[in-house]
């Protein structure tokens, strides 16, 4: 993580010190002051109080435009640094985005509210710590000057109001702010749950269970919050006492060893403004103790090793392209962990020539979407090899991979834009011919003819204001669109009635030109047009064939189509 604040070390180191300098100015200038004010009590020449007037105006406006100095540079590094790991959270999640896919809100939250305590790990923590040390320092330095034994009282005061004080708000305090951290993350994925998911919950009446275990994380943040509040109010408190009996300490102590009234004011002001300097680091400690498990889940994901990229990438041939399956094996982290030992794709062997429509079926969960995925790179093997066009696609560009291998994922988004926006999102280029080609493939004609805008109507977010056959179908038509050498399609007609989807995947099997298609499918009535069906379970191929020779011979993929049977 400290990589991203390396680049502006030198900002940093600026922001240090002008802090630094800032809390020096204003020990210098209650010294100063406290000097000039007792000197003048004594009524000596205005030449001989000068200086020390000057010196007072000195330090206050060098105080005021040192803080705002400190302000913007140590606000700049943090914004800056927090972009830079903003992006690179970005990446690392959107890299290991299918082992996320399922905790959506979580991975959202991490990257809002964990990335953004990481700013506070500079600006509340690591600034403030280093200005107190030095002022604290400087004020025992400036009392050792003016009376040897009252530096020890400030000394002391230092200590207890740097060091104990931060201790116990660390240990109560911080204990109370780590649970509210954690709660607060668990309501942003109950928020989550009930805002994206509203409309289900409402449809299977649980919406009263969810808002009020919602409700429940809330009551809980906001106890321990209250908690955090009481800390925090008990060591303000703690620290201004021992700032003033500190401060009454050292003058006491200064007057005994026989200072002049001079130098007693400016021990009890410098031990006033040292003690200051130090009592930020109180809830510098309770915020500390917040942030770090967030930075340490920060650094965690940071740390996960990057999906190795090929040094010298190998180049895939054009057109349509050959697919190969070498004894590929895929595990997901999650079924790594359960120790189950079950592979989502368990030594597949396969291979399906250039051109080639192949329908690919099997129960839920045989492993027909991580087929597809691991195709497109977005799942690595575990073990053996996939290979595009002849070339290991371990050692191709992965973004060439993702461009070469394209479709309709059961991920796919419909962005809030218009119908026609949404298409060419796969071929910015694309004519209107070509728009209303792939929309007559996958019915969207009929649909745009009927929308109050046609192409240029907006839809949703998510496609809100379609209904989920029109969605379905414009998701279809922009994986056409997009006709890429190898087509990759998941279900493409799952929320359309059976005869049109029948009929869709039909065409989509027979119609001439385009990629090697591999299409998923729980739907087996069209698939006599297809070159060759692949029948997976449990991860393994257990059948491949054409459809009629498969229905010929008990197994598998007979028992499929009887059950289609019974249910149609
Ligand atoms: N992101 C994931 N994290 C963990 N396990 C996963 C993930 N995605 C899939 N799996 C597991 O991998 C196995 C194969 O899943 P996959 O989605 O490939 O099956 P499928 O045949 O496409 O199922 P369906 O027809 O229900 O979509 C299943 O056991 C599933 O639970």
């Amino acid at each position: 993580m400290w990589s991203a604040v390396r680049p502006y070390t030198a900002r940093l180191l600026a922001a240090g010190l002008a802090g630094v300098a800032a809390e020096l100015c204003g020990l210098g200038l209650v010294a100063a002051a406290a000097w000039l004010i007792a000197r003048a009590a004594q009524q000596p020449g205005l030449a001989a109080l000068s200086l020390a007037i000057v010196a007072v105006r000195g330090f206050a406006v060098a105080k005021g435009s040192l803080r705002y100095a400190e302000r913007l540079a140590g606000h700049d590094v943090a914004l800056r640094a927090l972009a830079e790991l903003r992006g690179r959270v970005f990446d690392a999640l959107a890299a290991r985005r299918r082992d996320l896919a399922s905790r959506d809100g979580d991975a959202l939250t991490r990257m809002v509210s964990d990335v953004d305590a990481v700013q506070d790990l500079l600006l509340r923590c690591l600034l403030p710590a280093v200005a107190a040390v030095v002022c604290g320092v400087a004020g025992v330095v400036v009392c050792a000057v003016a009376a040897p034994g009252a530096a020890f009282v400030v000394a002391g005061g230092l200590l207890a109001a740097g060091v104990v004080v931060p201790w116990v708000a660390w240990a109560s305090g911080g204990r109370a702010a780590a649970r509210a951290a954690a709660e607060r993350e668990r309501l942003a994925v109950r928020a989550l749950d009930l805002l994206e998911g509203g409309a289900e919950l409402a449809v299977f009446g649980a919406s009263g269970r969810f808002a009020a275990a919602a409700r429940e994380s809330a009551a809980r943040l906001e106890d321990a919050e209250r908690v955090t509040t009481r800390v925090a109010g008990g060591v303000t408190a703690a620290g201004f006492l021992l700032q003033g009996l500190t401060a009454a300490g050292a003058a006491w102590v200064a007057v005994n060893a026989g200072a002049d009234e001079v130098a007693v004011a400016v021990v009890a002001l410098t031990a006033l403004v040292a003690v200051e300097a130090v009592l930020p680091l109180a809830s510098a400690a309770q915020r500390l103790r917040e942030v770090l498990p967030a930075s340490r889940r920060v650094a965690a994901l940071l740390a996960a090793p990057p999906p190795p990229r090929p040094e010298r990438p190998r180049p895939l041939p054009r057109g349509p392209l050959a697919v190969d399956f070498l004894g590929v094996r895929v595990a997901y982290d999650d079924a790594r962990d359960d120790a189950s030992g079950t592979y989502a794709l368990d030594g597949v062997d396969l291979t399906v020539e250039r051109g080639r429509r192949v329908a690919v079926v099997g129960a839920s969960g045989a492993g027909k979407s991580t087929l597809l995925a691991a195709i497109s790179g977005e799942v690595r093997p575990e073990s053996g090899t996939v290979r595009l066009g002849g070339q290991d696609v371990a050692f191709c560009d992965p973004g060439e991979v993702r461009s070469a291998v394209r479709g309709l994922t059961q991920d796919a988004h419909v962005f809030a834009t218009t119908v026609r926006g949404n298409l060419m999102l796969a071929r910015p280029d694309a004519t209107q011919a070509q728009l209303e080609a792939a929309a007559r493939r996958a019915r969207l004609l009929e649909v745009v003819d009927g929308l109050p805008g046609g192409w240029d109507t907006v839809v949703g977010e998510g496609g809100r204001g379609l209904s989920g056959g029109q969605r379905q179908r414009l998701l279809l038509a922009r994986a056409l669109l997009a006709d890429p050498p190898v087509l990759v399609l998941d279900e493409p007609a799952e929320a359309l009635d059976p005869a049109t989807a029948d009929e869709i995947t039909r065409e989509l099997l027979t119609l001439p030109g385009g990629g090697t298609l591999l299409l998923v499918t729980h739907r087996l009535a069209a698939l006599a047009a297809a070159d060759e069906v692949i029948v997976l379970d449990r991860g393994k191929v257990v059948q491949r064939g054409r459809h009629e020779n498969l229905l010929g011979r008990p197994g598998a993929y007979r028992d499929l189509w009887e059950s289609e049977l019974l249910t149609t």
